[in-house]
């Protein structure tokens, strides 16, 4: 397969949907890893999917990290009786061939595709839980925003998954709100693979719908890092409307954050292409999470108490349960920048954990001084572009 070029998209349509060389018949058996906020709604899109589907077994499996509900029930019991998340996507149906299961190893064990979709936090452990029992023939997607950093530097989630259990691993990233896309409002995202683009189609389409329009790129890591990187733009980007800073400044905050973003990725891997930055799961995701998500309003409630009430109380009060990846992404990347050198390159980045550890405050997001740039507004825009 010829590899794609910088700026060559392919279009969902574009593929033909054959059985992978899996031989006639063969119909894949799909579990979801997660079943938070979006890994409810990704089970639903999937499962809308596979009942239409041939190729596909009708039943999704959705592992149910378990959990004692204030009615005393347990969550899965709830979702498998009532066919909704009451706890994470509560009055959305996610299809009856959805079928909650809150143990770990029988869930995956006959699973040829796998979609992991928790906080980036509870990856690791669950990887090693995972060692030894996936199928030989597994693929995997990673639906997850975040990233760990190890001795040897960081490790994007993909990597981890396919480090730890031996299997390939793509990612699907992009603007997506989850409780846009549980209403069935329209929203685009992006699948990132590495070589295989058989691959790729197959994911693209178990998650293709009319309403939620999946493109294909051939650049795993720059999908992944737009992702993951987005969350601590918007954390700045709460800050910005928690001080009442207006919309010039929140998009100035975009443009400085994606600018960061691509420099970043850059830096960590050179393979990273541009035209990336222009799918959904770059400035599109930006956009989006800085207009709407739950790092961006757990932000602005930080910056309006002036910095006096922790990330960790405001989460657990405005979430319910739901989990913040900016906080811990910001502090992952600064350990990458400061190891490296790199801090002063990335002063948006800097910014954003020195406020959330309470070094600076809130409004140190857009000062500028002559002496120390903080935020360098007026920097020159070569600086750190190839
Ligand atoms: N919610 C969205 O709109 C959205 C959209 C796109 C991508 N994402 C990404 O998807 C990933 C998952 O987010 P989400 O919204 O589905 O989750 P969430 O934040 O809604 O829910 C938290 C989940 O973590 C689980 N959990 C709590 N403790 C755990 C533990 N110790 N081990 C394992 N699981 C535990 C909970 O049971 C729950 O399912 C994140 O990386 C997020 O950035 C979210
Ligand atoms: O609610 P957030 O801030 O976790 O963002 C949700 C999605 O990643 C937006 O695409």
């Amino acid at each position: 397969m010829a590899p794609q070029q910088e700026g060559e998209t392919e279009t969902a349509n574009s593929y033909s949907t054959g059985n992978d060389g899996q031989g006639v018949g063969f119909k894949s058996k799909v579990t979801v890893v997660g079943s938070g906020n979006w890994g409810s709604v990704a089970a639903k899109l999937i499962a809308s999917n596979t009942l239409k589907l041939n190729s596909f077994h009708d039943e999704v499996r959705m592992w149910v990290f378990e959990e004692t509900l204030q009615t005393g029930e347990k969550l899965t019991d709830v979702i498998n009786k009532t066919n909704e998340n009451v706890k994470y996507l509560p009055g959305i149906k996610l299809g009856k061939n959805v079928l909650a299961d809150p143990d770990l190893d029988n869930a995956v064990k006959d699973a040829n595709m796998l979609v992991f979709v928790t906080p980036h936090q509870f990856m690791e452990g669950i990887c090693k839980r995972l060692v030894g029992k996936v199928r030989g023939d597994v693929e995997a997607i990673s639906l997850i925003k975040g990233m760990e950093v190890k001795m040897e530097g960081p490790c994007m989630i993909s990597n981890l998954i396919s480090e730890q259990l031996g299997i390939n691993c793509s990612v699907l990233m992009g603007a997506n709100i989850a409780n846009e896309i549980a209403v069935e409002k329209f929203s685009e995202a992006t699948v990132g693979y590495r070589d295989n683009r058989e691959i790729a189609e197959q994911w693209v389409k178990l998650f293709s719908t009319p309403y939620f329009m999946v493109t294909p790129v051939q650049d795993v890591e720059g999908v992944e890092l737009c992702g993951t990187l987005k969350n601590i733009v918007a954390i700045a980007a709460g800050f910005v409307d928690g001080l009442d800073m207006g919309n010039n400044t929140k998009a100035a905050i975009m443009r400085i954050g994606l600018r960061e973003m691509k420099a970043f990725s850059k830096l960590l891997f050179s393979s990273v292409r541009d035209s990336t930055f222009f799918e959904s799961c770059g400035v599109a995701d930006v956009i989006t999470t800085c207009l709407g998500g739950r790092n961006r309003k757990v932000a602005e409630a930080f910056a309006r108490n002036g910095g006096k009430r922790s990330f960790d109380e405001l989460e657990a009060e405005m979430l319910q349960g739901q989990k913040l990846q900016g906080v811990s992404t910001a502090r992952e990347v600064y350990e990458v920048l400061s190891h490296r050198g790199w801090l002063q390159l990335f002063p948006l980045f800097t910014t954003v954990h020195e406020i959330c550890t309470g070094r600076l405050p809130p409004s140190a997001i857009v000062e500028y001084s002559e002496k120390e740039p903080r935020l360098s507004l007026l920097e020159d825009s070569t600086r750190y572009t190839k």
